[in-house]
C-alpha cells in the first residue's frame, strides 16, 4: 500500500515529472515517436524489440489518489499533454516503491537497478509529447518504426491513463505492481470533476488510434514529396492555448536533443523554402514586373551617375584644405556714381517715340535741369525707371565713414542739447523777445517755404505757430534735425571729427547734404556774461582753447561742454553757415549746408567773420580756398541793400515786433556803415567786454522812434596758447579792447588783470532781412601779437589743445607773436533789442 505520505501534491509531482526527468527522456520518446533515426544509436534503439514503454516502472495503486487531485491532474491534462504524462508518471508506483515508500523519479531509477541487467534501462514514459512533437515536427507520416514492428496503437494508448496503466500492468514483467486501473478516460474524468475546462475538440487517442485503423492504409509519402505543408513546431504552439504553451515550453526544455535533431529541419525552424515573390513599389505606386518598360523620361537622362562619375572621383580625391576666411572690408564710395552729372538740355533725346510719348506725361520729370550734387541716384537711365514707376535702388552706399582708431579729441565732454547754467535761464525770461511770438500766415499750398514769416525772422515752426501743420511745414529744421539723429548711426548723425594738418581738429561730412539743410546743432552750456568771465579767469585759465560764442541777449555759449560742432573750422569759402533760430522761445544755433550742396567727406566749414579789431590780433587762415584773406578776419563789406519802403515796414510790423526791430536794426548797421571810423575805447571792465554790444547809434534816429537796435551777435571765442598766459611780462594782461568798426562789435580778452580795451564797432553791413541762408557775421578780436600777411616776421606756431599748433605765418607790426597771446573769436550778427 501507498502510504498517503507517498503522494506528493499532485502539483509537486506534476512539476518533478516536468522538470526532473532525464534530459534523455524525450529523447527516448521521441524514439519511440515516429522520427526518424538520425544516428546509429537510434537505429539500433528502434531495432530494439523491446517497446519503450516495457521500461515503464509498473504503476502503482490509484486509490490513494485522491479524486480532486486527480481532477487537478487531469485539468493540467486539458491544457496540455505534457502534464498528462507527467500525471501519468506520478502515479506510477512500482512494487520495490511501495516497499520503500517513496514516489519519485529517481526511486523509478532505483527500481531499474533493480531489475534484470539483460532489461533495458527503464525510461520515463511520456505519451503525448511523443505524439505531438512528432506531428509538430511534420514526421508523423514517416513511420519508420512501424515498419520495424512498432505499434502504434501501444504509443496511442499510453496518452491516457487508462491505456498507460494498462500498458504498465501488461508489460511490466519483472517487478509486481500494484495497479488500479483508472478506466475513466481523461475526458470523463474532467467532465466528472465539472471543470470549466473541456476536452471538446480535443482528440482522443483512441479514436484517432481507431481511426487509423479504419482508414485504408494508405501508401506513406514523404512530408516534402507529398507537397504537403509541413506543419511548423511554432505552429503547433500557436494553437495551444496560453498556459499549454507554457507547459510545453517548460516540457521543451527537456528535450534538447531532440529539439536539436529537429531543428535541422526547415520545418521545425520555420524557415519557409517556397520562393519569396519581391514586389517593387515606386512613389507608392506597385510596379509590374511584367508590364513593358517605359521610355526614359528627360529627369532619368539627367540623372545618369556616369555622368558624374569623374567629378566625384575628383571631389573624394580633393583634400579639402581650411581656407582662411578673408574679412569683408566694407568698400565706401567717396561720390556717387551719377553726382555731378549735368542734366541734359534736352531730356528727350535719345528717347524712342514710345517714350517720349510717356514721357511727357509727367512734366516734374521734364523739369530736370539741375546739377546732381547730393543724391547719387542714377539720373538719366533712372528717367525710364521713373516713367515706368518702378522702385530702384541705389548702387552704393551713401555713407562714407572713416575707418575705426581715428585720433578723438580728449577732454571733450559731449552735450547734445543747450542747458542754462546759473543765472541765463532767468535772465532770458525776462527778456522781451523771449514773449514774443511770430506767427506764420503760410497756405498748405506754400508749405513755409521762402515767404513763410516765421522762416524770415528765423523763427522754427511748431504747432504754436504754423498755420500749415506738420506735414506741409518746411521750416522745421530742428525738428527734423532731431528726427534725423534720434535713432543714431553714422549716416543720420552725417558727421565725423577728423584730424587735419594744420588747423587742429576738424569736421567732415560722412554723407551727403542738401543746400541749406540742417547738419548740426552747436550746443553748450548757456551762460551769462558774469560767468563767461569767471570761467575764463578761473576754469579755463590753463585752457589752450575756448569754445566760446556770443549767443543772444549777451548771454554766450560755452561749448567745452557741447556738441561736435565746435569743432568746425573757419573758411573764407565755406560750405556752411551758422545760423541763429528762435524754436519754441528758445534760441538755438545750428551749422546749415550752405548754398551748395555737400558731398561726402567735405570738410564742413563756415565763415568765422572773425574781425581782428586790431592788426595785432589777426590770426593766419589756413582754409586754403581761392578766395582766401589770408587772416581769420571779417568778410569783406557787403553792397548795402536799399532801404526798406514804408509799405515794407509796415507790412514787417503787422508781423511782429521783433520782426520790425530786426528790420530797422538792419537798417540801422547800413547807416552806421557809412561811418567806418575804428574807435578804441577802454571799457570799464570785462563784463562790458562781454557785453560786446553798445549802442551806438539813436534808434529813433533811424526809425524814427521805432525801436532800440539790438545786434544779435554770435560769437565764437577761442582762446588758445597756454603758453601766452606764462608770459604776462611780455602780453598786457586780461586787455580788453573795444574797438568801434564799421562792421561789428569786437570784444578783445587779454590775459592781463586789467583790461585796457574794448573794441567796439558798428555793424557796416548791411542786414538784410533775416533769412536761413544767412550766415552770421563774424567779429573777432585776436592776438595782439599776431602778424600780419605783410610781415616778415617767422612763423609762430600757435599751440593747440590737442598739442599741435598752426602756422600763425601772419605778418604783424607787433612785437608779439600770436603764440604768446590767447585768440578771441567773436561771431557776431546784428541784434535787435
Ligand atoms: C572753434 S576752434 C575750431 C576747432 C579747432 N580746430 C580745434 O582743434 O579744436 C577755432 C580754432 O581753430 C583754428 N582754425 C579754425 N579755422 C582755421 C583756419 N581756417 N585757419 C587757421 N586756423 C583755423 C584756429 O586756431 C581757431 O582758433
Amino acid at each position: 500500500m501507498q502510504s498517503p505520505a507517498s503522494l506528493s501534491p499532485p502539483r509537486d509531482l506534476s512539476s518533478e515529472a516536468s522538470f526532473g526527468a532525464p534530459a534523455d527522456t524525450f529523447s527516448n520518446v521521441a524514439s519511440l515517436s515516429s522520427t526518424p533515426p538520425t544516428t546509429v544509436a537510434d537505429d539500433a534503439s528502434l531495432a530494439s524489440d523491446t517497446p519503450k514503454n516495457d521500461g515503464i516502472v509498473p504503476i502503482g495503486s490509484m486509490d490513494d489518489v485522491t479524486e480532486p487531485a486527480i481532477v487537478e491532474e487531469q485539468s493540467e491534462v486539458a491544457d496540455s499533454i505534457v502534464i498528462t504524462t507527467a500525471t501519468t508518471e506520478t502515479f506510477t508506483i512500482s512494487a520495490e516503491s511501495a516497499e520503500s515508500p517513496t514516489v519519485t523519479r529517481t526511486q523509478t531509477a532505483e527500481s531499474a537497478h533493480s531489475t534484470p541487467a539483460s532489461e533495458r534501462t527503464r525510461r520515463p514514459r511520456l505519451s503525448a509529447p511523443i505524439y505531438n512533437l512528432a506531428r509538430l515536427a511534420g514526421t508523423a507520416m514517416h513511420g519508420k518504426r512501424r515498419t520495424k514492428g512498432d505499434e502504434i496503437t501501444d504509443r496511442k494508448r499510453r496518452t491516457s491513463f487508462s491505456s498507460t496503466l494498462d500498458a504498465s500492468a501488461e508489460g511490466n514483467d519483472g517487478t509486481e505492481t500494484t495497479t488500479k486501473t483508472t478506466t475513466t478516460p481523461v475526458k470523463d474524468t474532467i467532465h466528472a470533476s465539472d471543470s470549466k475546462f473541456s476536452m471538446r475538440g480535443t482528440k482522443s487517442p483512441k479514436s484517432a488510434v481507431s481511426k487509423k485503423r479504419e482508414e485504408p492504409s494508405a501508401k506513406r509519402i514523404a512530408t516534402r514529396a507529398s507537397g504537403l505543408e509541413a506543419e511548423t513546431l511554432a505552429h503547433k504552439l500557436s494553437s495551444l492555448g496560453k498556459r499549454g504553451r507554457k507547459t510545453f515550453e517548460k516540457g521543451v526544455t527537456k528535450m534538447t536533443r531532440e529539439l536539436r535533431r529537429l531543428q535541422d529541419t526547415n520545418e521545425f525552424s520555420g524557415i519557409d523554402t517556397r520562393p519569396v515573390l519581391y514586389t517593387t513599389w515606386v512613389n507608392g505606386k506597385y510596379v509590374d514586373p511584367s508590364a513593358p518598360e517605359e521610355p526614359p523620361t528627360k529627369k532619368v537622362k539627367v540623372q545618369d551617375d556616369s555622368a558624374y562619375d569623374v567629378p566625384e572621383m575628383e571631389e573624394e580625391s580633393i583634400v579639402e584644405e581650411p581656407v582662411p576666411k578673408k574679412r569683408c572690408v566694407k568698400k565706401w564710395l567717396d561720390r556717387g556714381l551719377y553726382a555731378g552729372q549735368e542734366a541734359p538740355t534736352d531730356i528727350f533725346k535719345g528717347l524712342t517715340a514710345v517714350e517720349k510719348k510717356k514721357l511727357a506725361q509727367f512734366p516734374e520729370l521734364t523739369q530736370i535741369t539741375k546739377v546732381n550734387k547730393t543724391l547719387p541716384a542714377p539720373m538719366f537711365f533712372g528717367l525710364c525707371m521713373l516713367m515706368e514707376g518702378r522702385d530702384f535702388k541705389l548702387p552704393f552706399d551713401l555713407c562714407n565713414p572713416l575707418p575705426p582708431g581715428q585720433p578723438k579729441p580728449d577732454e571733450w565732454r559731449k552735450m547734445t542739447k543747450n542747458r542754462f547754467v546759473g543765472d541765463a535761464a532767468a535772465y532770458w525770461k525776462k527778456t522781451p523777445h523771449f514773449k514774443d511770438q511770430s506767427k506764420c500766415v503760410c497756405t498748405p499750398e506754400d508749405g513755409c517755404g521762402e515767404t513763410c514769416q516765421n522762416r524770415i525772422m528765423l523763427y522754427e515752426c511748431d504747432s504754436t505757430n504754423c498755420n500749415v501743420g506738420d506735414n506741409l511745414c518746411q521750416n522745421r529744421a530742428f525738428a527734423r534735425l532731431q528726427e534725423r539723429t534720434k535713432a543714431g548711426g553714422k549716416y543720420r548723425v552725417g558727421v565725423e571729427v577728423i584730424k587735419t594738418s594744420d588747423r587742429g581738429y576738424g569736421i567732415r561730412a560722412n554723407r551727403c547734404f542738401q543746400a541749406n539743410q540742417i547738419i548740426m546743432e552747436y550746443t553748450g552750456e548757456i551762460i551769462t556774461e558774469e560767468e563767461c568771465d569767471r570761467r575764463m579767469n578761473e576754469k579755463y585759465k590753463d585752457n589752450q582753447c575756448y569754445y566760446l560764442m556770443s549767443f543772444d541777449q549777451n548771454m554766450i555759449i560755452d561749448a567745452t561742454t557741447g556738441s561736435i560742432a565746435r569743432f568746425v573750422n573757419h573758411s573764407c569759402q565755406p560750405n556752411c553757415r551758422m545760423v541763429k533760430w528762435i524754436v519754441s522761445g528758445q534760441p538755438r544755433m545750428a551749422l546749415f549746408a550752405g548754398d551748395r550742396d555737400i558731398m561726402t567727406s567735405d570738410e564742413l566749414t563756415y565763415d568765422y567773420n572773425f574781425d581782428p579789431f586790431s592788426a595785432k590780433n589777426v590770426q593766419r587762415c589756413l582754409c586754403g580756398s581761392s578766395n582766401c584773406r589770408g587772416v581769420l578776419g571779417p568778410k569783406p563789406k557787403e553792397v548795402k541793400p536799399p532801404k526798406p519802403s514804408k509799405e515794407e515796414l509796415a507790412k514787417l510790423a503787422k508781423g511782429s515786433k521783433r520782426k520790425l526791430k530786426e528790420a530797422l536794426g538792419e537798417l540801422e548797421a547800413a547807416e552806421a556803415s557809412t561811418t567806418k571810423k575804428r574807435k578804441i575805447k577802454t571799457p570799464a571792465g570785462i563784463k562790458a567786454l562781454a557785453t560786446g554790444v553798445k549802442r551806438t547809434t539813436s534808434l529813433k534816429a533811424a526809425t524814427k522812434g521805432a525801436a532800440m537796435v539790438i545786434k544779435r551777435s554770435v560769437s565764437t571765442i577761442s582762446v588758445s596758447t597756454k603758453a601766452a598766459l606764462g608770459k604776462k611780462d611780455k602780453a598786457p594782461a586780461k586787455k580788453i579792447s573795444k574797438v568801434t568798426k564799421s562792421k561789428s562789435v569786437i570784444k578783445s580778452y587779454g590775459k592781463t588783470a586789467s583790461p585796457t580795451k574794448v573794441a567796439k564797432a558798428k555793424h557796416t553791413t548791411p542786414k538784410k532781412m533775416p533769412s536761413a541762408k544767412a550766415s552770421p557775421s563774424i567779429t573777432a578780436a585776436t592776438t595782439e601779437n599776431a602778424k600780419t600777411s605783410k610781415g616778415k616776421s617767422p612763423k609762430a606756431t600757435t599751440p593747440t589743445r590737442a598739442g599741435s599748433r598752426r602756422n600763425s605765418a601772419v605778418s604783424s607790426p607787433s612785437p608779439r607773436k600770436a603764440i604768446d597771446l590767447p585768440r578771441i573769436r567773436l561771431v557776431n550778427s546784428p541784434r535787435v533789442a
